[in-house]
């Protein structure tokens, strides 16, 4: 079985010995420019149009869990990659956990007032606050998939209300689920943390933005963890100056790296990373393709396969 490989910055070397070591008598070899020798998978992120176009591959892997890059690059290219060739996308292959990590203690940060707290040390104040209590502190996650049900997961396990809004009702214990526009008002309206998990589609791009925040309850907080071009920026800072957003947690951008230009660095009360909410884990990703390609090769049923059509 011959498999090409390219990412613009893995460790390839160290990516085809593995990969090799996980599917025995697979040979695995990093994609340059110019080269057209057969290849039954393709293992890719950002993968320039010459590298997929005009081969007969049995499956093409996305190495990340998003693949709206690849999808806008093949609305651009549609010749890239022919819809009988299945693309797959990890399923979350240890960034479940990252995305774990990442919400449980921001919440907790919100939650126990850090934010005020650091506020108040700027000011040289000794000074308790109110508590908060968990029934004022929904947590309203959009994007009920496989990070967001991890999501759900965590957060209920500290005890915090969590409801969640994705395409379809999801029959999770002790979760409130909404589906589709019609229930989004119902969904925000007791939302206190909104976390957004949703894929970059054209149905949600734009999505976070004045007329969906002023939904919220007052002072509420966000935490964007999915794609940048989610956010209306703009808007966001309009809901921070306005009292519908207490704070902002921003691991993406919907340019990155954030211009220094942008506010959204000076604000006091948006805190960010540089897309690091979760990564790729090399092992954990190649032991997911080495038992998706073993199935595949057995023609079995295997998941992770992208619907083009509806774009995650
Ligand atoms: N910041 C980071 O480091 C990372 C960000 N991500 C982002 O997280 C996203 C989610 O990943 P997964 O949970 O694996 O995706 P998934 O495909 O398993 O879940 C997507 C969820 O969104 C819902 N959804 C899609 N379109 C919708 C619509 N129009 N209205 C309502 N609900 C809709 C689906 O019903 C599903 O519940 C990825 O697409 C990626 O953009 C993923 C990994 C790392
Ligand atoms: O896997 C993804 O979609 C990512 O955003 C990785 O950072």
């Amino acid at each position: 079985m011959e498999i090409i490989f390219y990412h613009p910055t893995f460790d390839t070397q160290w990516w085809i010995a593995a990969l090799e070591k996980q599917l025995p008598g697979s040979r695995v070899r990093e994609w340059k420019s110019g080269d057209n020798e057969h290849a039954d998978y393709a293992l890719v992120w950002h993968p320039p149009v010459e590298m997929l176009q005009g081969r007969e591959l049995k499956a093409v892997f996305a190495l990340g869990a998003g693949v709206d890059s690849i999808l806008s690059k093949l609305r651009e290219h549609p010749e890239m990659l022919p819809l009988s060739i299945p693309l797959f996308r990890l399923e979350d292959t240890g960034m479940g956990l990252q995305m774990q990590e990442y919400a449980v203690s921001q919440v907790l940060h919100w939650f126990r007032r850090f934010d005020d707290y650091q506020a108040l040390k700027q000011e040289t104040r000794w000074e308790p606050l109110p508590e908060f209590t968990r029934e004022e502190f929904t947590i309203g996650i959009m994007g009920a998939g496989v990070l967001g049900s991890k999501v759900a997961e965590s957060l209920l396990a500290w005890g915090f209300p969590v409801r969640v809004w994705s395409r379809s009702h999801k029959d999770w214990p002790n979760v409130q689920s909404f589906a589709g526009e019609s229930e989004m008002g119902d969904f925000l309206r007791e939302t206190r943390v909104l976390i957004n998990l949703l894929p970059n589609t054209a149905e949600t791009v734009g999505i976070i933005n004045h007329a969906l925040l002023n939904q919220l309850q007052d002072q509420s907080y966000l935490l964007n963890l999915a794609r940048g071009v989610h956010v209306n920026e703009d808007e966001l800072l309009r809901a921070l100056e306005n009292g519908k957003l207490k704070g902002a947690m921003l691991d993406v951008f919907s340019r990155e790296p954030l211009p220094v230009e942008s506010p959204l660095w000076r604000h006091p009360r948006v805190t960010m990373t540089p897309h690091i909410a979760a990564v790729t884990r090399p092992q954990e990703a190649i032991a997911y393709i080495g038992k998706t390609i073993s199935g595949l090769e057995r023609g079995e049923t295997v998941t992770g396969q992208v619907d083009r059509s509806r774009g995650y």
